[in-house]
């Protein structure tokens, strides 16, 4: 549904020293939730800082489909009119979400929980990852598919129930969207809807339902899991969100600065939510030199200014229970154990294969592709690495996904031939300034006419 944008071939070359201050654009996570938040509370919310990333604007229009009033009254600056909880209307058109996941499944969780309908839809990437895990726990609340493609996946029409039931549900996977999707479908609902995950995923959905008023108990499950309880039919009040810079996006400089020889710069204002800081630990694991400065708190979350210098690395043992800390960052973390000296195990990597594309092999071609010894093995992804990369083999294969290709674009920076990557458009998602951000550190990437 989506309009199909002409793909533009994008090159990076080695680089001298990056130097200088970056801020990275507001985080996608808390971006979405903050509109949507906005949509569920009666009244005024303001967020500053919002990221405004083509995932994120889908959402934004997605709220106005359901009744809210959406003002964009600067950079970043947005105000969203809300209806409140239960006073959600039928958008007339189908909701075209892009290429976003988590715009997507959590306004599933929305639409579910209240008594309307609405057709998702997006792009082909959209298209092809799975719904299941968001539709068999509506349907257990009382959601209805009445139309989908194969397999449950998108364009898919969902039509919530007159009345949401509570539910307590243990997610198969570890994911905040299945979470989050429950929990908003849950805000519907008369009594406690109860949520359990055996291993803890990134919690802004929890943090920002307390900001917003709702009554929320999280405590810890199991080892590594947490049981997160709500208060159903809350009257949301609206709030000031001050969006942090995102850490998924800052991993690109920050990896960037660490294998570009002499580099040293400064990432401001970066989210460090210990949910979200599990790249920063294992860089750190591998020798990165990454000074953590003031560490204050901003928008309900802690924030800090990294300060990154270039240095060797050390291959590493990544276990499988840090993944939900550091998703998203696996590919520009196969990036840096390129450079490392030794081998880098990243282990339990199944839910990387079902992203914007399957990015295990996504990064495992690319970099097979650019002269990396790199192997699969079941869900594991294991590089050798040798200090430095070749580079200079073919347009790497990005599959409509906007972090293999900063991720190889970062690859080229440090390599000893040009890294090119066939597509650069998906960056405007997450990452809209990505380029000049980076040339403006000196990293020398530009797109191909
Ligand atoms: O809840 C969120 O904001 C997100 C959760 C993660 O997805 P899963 O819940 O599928 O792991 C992550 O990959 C995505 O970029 C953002
Ligand atoms: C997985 C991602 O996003 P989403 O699931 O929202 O498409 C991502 O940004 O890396």
């Amino acid at each position: 549904m989506s309009s199909v944008s002409e793909p533009v071939v994008a090159v990076a070359r080695r680089s001298g020293p990056l130097k200088g201050r970056l801020r990275a654009p507001g985080d996608k996570s808390m971006s979405h939730r903050a509109l949507i938040f906005g949509l569920l509370a009666v009244g005024e919310t303001r967020i500053e800082g919002l990221l405004e990333g083509e995932d994120v604007l889908a959402t934004a229009r997605a709220c106005a489909a359901l009744g809210a009033e959406v003002e964009r009254l600067g950079e970043g600056r947005w105000r969203v009119r809300g209806v409140g909880v239960g006073g959600l209307r039928s958008p007339d058109a189908p909701l075209d979400f892009g290429n976003a996941g988590t715009g997507s499944r959590l306004m599933m969780g929305v639409v579910g929980g209240h008594p309307i309908t609405a057709t998702f839809d997006g792009d082909a990437s959209l298209r092809s990852r799975p719904m299941r895990r968001i539709l068999d726990p509506l349907a257990l609340i009382g959601a209805e598919v009445t139309a989908c493609a194969e397999g449950g996946k998108l364009p898919l029409t969902l039509k919530g129930p007159e009345t949401a039931l509570p539910i307590t549900y243990e997610t198969p996977m570890p994911s905040a969207q299945v979470k989050s999707a429950v929990l908003l479908a849950g805000l519907n609902a008369p009594g406690v809807t109860t949520v359990i995950e055996r291993e803890a995923t990134r919690d802004h959905t929890e943090r920002m339902l307390r900001a917003f008023g709702a009554e929320v108990t999280v405590e810890p499950h199991g080892e590594h899991g947490r049981l997160i309880r709500l208060v159903g039919q809350p009257e949301l009040r609206p709030a000031v969100v001050r969006v942090p810079a995102d850490p998924s996006s800052a991993a690109f400089p920050l990896v960037a600065a660490l294998i570009a020889p002499g580099s040293e710069v400064t990432l401001e204002g970066v989210m460090t939510n210990p949910l979200r800081t599990g790249l920063m630990l294992t860089l750190k694991e591998m020798g990165a030199d990454i000074a953590t400065e003031n560490l204050r708190e901003e928008g309900g979350e802690e924030v800090a200014d990294l300060v990154v210098r270039a240095g060797p690395l050390k291959g590493v043992d990544v276990p499988p229970e840090r993944a939900p800390t550091m998703i998203d960052e696996y590919p520009v973390l196969a990036v840096a154990a390129a450079f490392a000296e030794g081998e880098t195990q990243m282990r339990g990597l199944h839910e990387l294969t079902v992203k914007e594309s399957d990015r295990l092999a996504a990064v495992h071609a690319g970099l097979v592709a650019n002269g990396v010894a790199a192997r699969v093995e079941g869900d594991d992804l294991i590089v050798e690495g040798r200090g430095g990369v070749a580079g200079g083999g073919a347009p790497v294969r990005t599959h409509l996904d906007h972090r293999i290709a900063m991720s190889f674009l970062v690859m080229g920076l440090g390599a000893d031939a040009p890294v090119t990557v066939d597509d650069a458009t998906m960056i405007a998602t997450s990452f809209p300034t990505f380029l000049p951000l980076m040339t403006g550190l000196g990293a020398e990437m530009e797109t191909k006419a």
